[in-house]
């Protein structure tokens, strides 16, 4: 590592819950979705040079281009400065695939650059036009979002909890899943958000709210129904659900070893999947 690299992690995010409340006149949808963010992520490592570079690696490297879409560059060059830097992107998440790998790194550059370069991150304008779970990736703390991404209610800590994640290897683009939606205009979270730290009554709660983007995303990618029920026929699964607009899914397990079992159990029968253990985010 070059002297003077900073770090930054890009944790993966899940959307516990995304209801779509209505839909605006430039096409964006309103959300109200609980957001959390798993210990599993990228890493956004950043060192001082002339010009500004990137390079991607690890497991999902070969997935992303380095060109001028790249959010990590994107988000190197909202700026608005001509600074360099050498940036190294280890892509541990999928592409496309609902957990916010490219909002997170977008996210984890400007937090990264900023150090490196002692500037500001630039304003929250800014930030959403990088893309709209970027302004939730900032932080990686337990969240309400509502409006498009850009309202937010840190919800403090979140609870322990053992998660198991599952994509079938399909990417879903996120603009497809909204575009079919049947309605645009659902009923939002309730507001008896119940406290996290009492795990059981949480997840009831939880269980009682929903993803609205799971049915268009279904039909365009059915095997998100073989990975739901996958998750769901493990022991001790306590919900299962997608996250944002797919093909991700979450599973919430009772305890550790349930989730050991399952991630097991389902590399075993499905080595074609990606399958993955985690946990909440540090704080
Ligand atoms: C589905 C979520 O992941 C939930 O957290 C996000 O809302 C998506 O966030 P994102 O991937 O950062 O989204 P963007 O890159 O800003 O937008 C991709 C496309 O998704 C649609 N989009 C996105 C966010 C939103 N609130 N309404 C939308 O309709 C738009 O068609 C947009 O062209
Ligand atoms: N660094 C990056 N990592 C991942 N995707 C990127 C990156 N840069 C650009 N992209 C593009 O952004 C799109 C969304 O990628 P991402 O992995 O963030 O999707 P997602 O997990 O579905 O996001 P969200 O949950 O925010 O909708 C893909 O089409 C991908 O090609």
């Amino acid at each position: 590592m070059t002297n003077g690299t900073i770090v930054e992690n890009a944790f993966a995010k899940i959307n516990l819950s995304l209801h779509v409340t209505g839909l605006r006149a430039d096409g964006y949808h309103l959300l109200d979705s609980l957001v959390m963010f798993t210990s599993l992520g990228d890493t956004v490592h950043v060192a001082p040079a002339e010009t500004l570079s990137l390079t991607i690696e690890g497991p999902f490297a070969t997935d992303l281009d380095v060109d001028d879409n790249n959010l990590v560059l994107r988000a190197a060059r909202s700026f608005g400065v001509p600074n360099g830097a050498a940036i190294t992107l280890h892509k541990n998440l999928p592409v496309a695939s609902g957990i916010g790998g490219g909002s997170a790194d977008a996210a984890a550059t400007l937090r990264a650059l900023s150090r490196l370069w002692d500037i500001p991150i630039p304003d929250a304008e800014t930030i959403l036009a990088l893309g709209a779970d970027v302004p939730v990736c900032m932080t990686s703390e337990l969240t309400r979002m509502r409006g498009i991404g850009d309202e937010l209610e840190k919800l403090g800590p979140a609870p322990m909890l053992d998660i198991v994640l599952v994509n079938p290897n399909v990417g879903v683009s996120t603009a497809t899943v909204f575009n079919g939606l049947g309605s645009k205009s659902n009923a939002s979270m309730s507001n008896d958000m119940p406290d996290p730290f009492d795990i059981d009554e949480w997840i009831d709660w939880l269980a009682r709210q929903r993803n609205d983007l799971q049915t268009p995303a279904l039909a365009a990618a059915p095997v998100i129904n073989d990975v739901l029920a996958a998750l769901s026929a493990q022991r001790g699964c306590e919900l299962a659900r997608m996250s944002g607009s797919g093909a991700t899914c979450f599973a919430l397990f009772e305890d550790s070893d349930a989730q050991d079992a399952a991630v097991k159990a389902l590399r075993l029968a499905h080595p074609e999947w990606w399958v993955a253990k985690t946990d909440e985010a540090p704080t």
